[in-house]
């Protein structure tokens, strides 16, 4: 049973633990994520993960056609797309990550609450490259066992802090991947100071993935010298996706 559970966050778990496993014989090979990220970091560029979200809890509202959006981001040299597939509060889909992962040749991210190894398997069959996992949610044994089950499919984990404690442990979990969301839970509020510190304990040797509430190309130069290898940009590329380009290339 994951470990902390309370408010709209407990009926979007409860709902991931019944979600209808749909099964899919997936048609792709697995794309590693990092090795992507290193190399556009070399080449001087950006490494922006695109995010697909049509609604938060936040009051985030956007309709725009998924896979037009998926290849305009592609066009834009975005180094992957995550796709959000929580169904009950932010209007996701499985099938958005279906289309996505069939349209697009960069990696897929699966972004929801995976609690379950069900989950897992449902981002393999649907096509996806890496997937999320919140450290706030689960128990260090379940992070540790669903990291290995993720790889077990050649997939990587995107592995989600809000602070100190979450590093610790992910880092004793494993993790490679590692990502700093700005915005808190349960507060939902963007605290962008305390995220950019946080980036900066990650050691050396992780990816660093800046999370959420990043508006503009001053705020990616400044998440870099941070220490942010990534970033992951959902509402301002939601809403004005021609800002890919000014995004990735600076
Ligand atoms: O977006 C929300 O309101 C939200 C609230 C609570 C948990 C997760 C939430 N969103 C998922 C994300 O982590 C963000 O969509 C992602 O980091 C992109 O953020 P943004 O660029 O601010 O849309």
């Amino acid at each position: 049973m994951p470990r902390y559970l309370e408010g709209w966050i407990k009926q979007v778990v409860e709902n991931a633990l019944r979600r209808a496993y749909v099964s899919r014989s997936r048609e792709k090979p697995v794309l590693q994520v990092v090795p992507r990220i290193m190399e556009l970091k070399k080449k001087g560029f950006n490494p922006v993960i695109a995010e697909y979200k049509r609604r938060s809890p936040s009051g985030f509202n956007e309709e725009r056609d998924h896979i037009t959006y998926a290849k305009q981001m592609e066009l834009g040299s975005a180094v992957a797309i995550s796709v959000i597939t929580e169904d009950t509060v932010f209007n996701g889909s499985y099938k958005y990550l279906e289309d996505i992962s069939r349209a697009v040749r960069v990696p897929v991210l699966m972004k929801d609450f995976v609690v379950t190894e069900n989950q897992v398997d449902a981002a393999y069959d649907l096509g996806a490259d890496f997937v999320l996992l919140i450290v706030r949610i689960l128990t260090e044994r379940e992070l540790s066992g669903l990291i290995d089950y993720i790889r077990s499919f050649g997939m990587e984990a995107l592995v989600e802090v809000h602070d100190r404690e979450d590093l610790d442990i992910a880092l004793r979990a494993g993790a490679t991947l590692v990502g700093v969301n700005s915005r808190d839970l349960f507060s939902l509020k963007v605290e962008k100071e305390s995220a950019t510190k946080l980036l900066e304990e990650i050691p050396a040797g992780r990816v660093k993935v800046a999370e959420s509430g990043i508006e503009s190309i001053e705020e990616i130069k400044l998440l870099k010298e941070r220490g942010a290898d990534a970033f992951l940009i959902g509402s301002a590329l939601m809403r004005n996706p021609d800002k890919i380009k000014e995004f990735v290339e600076g």
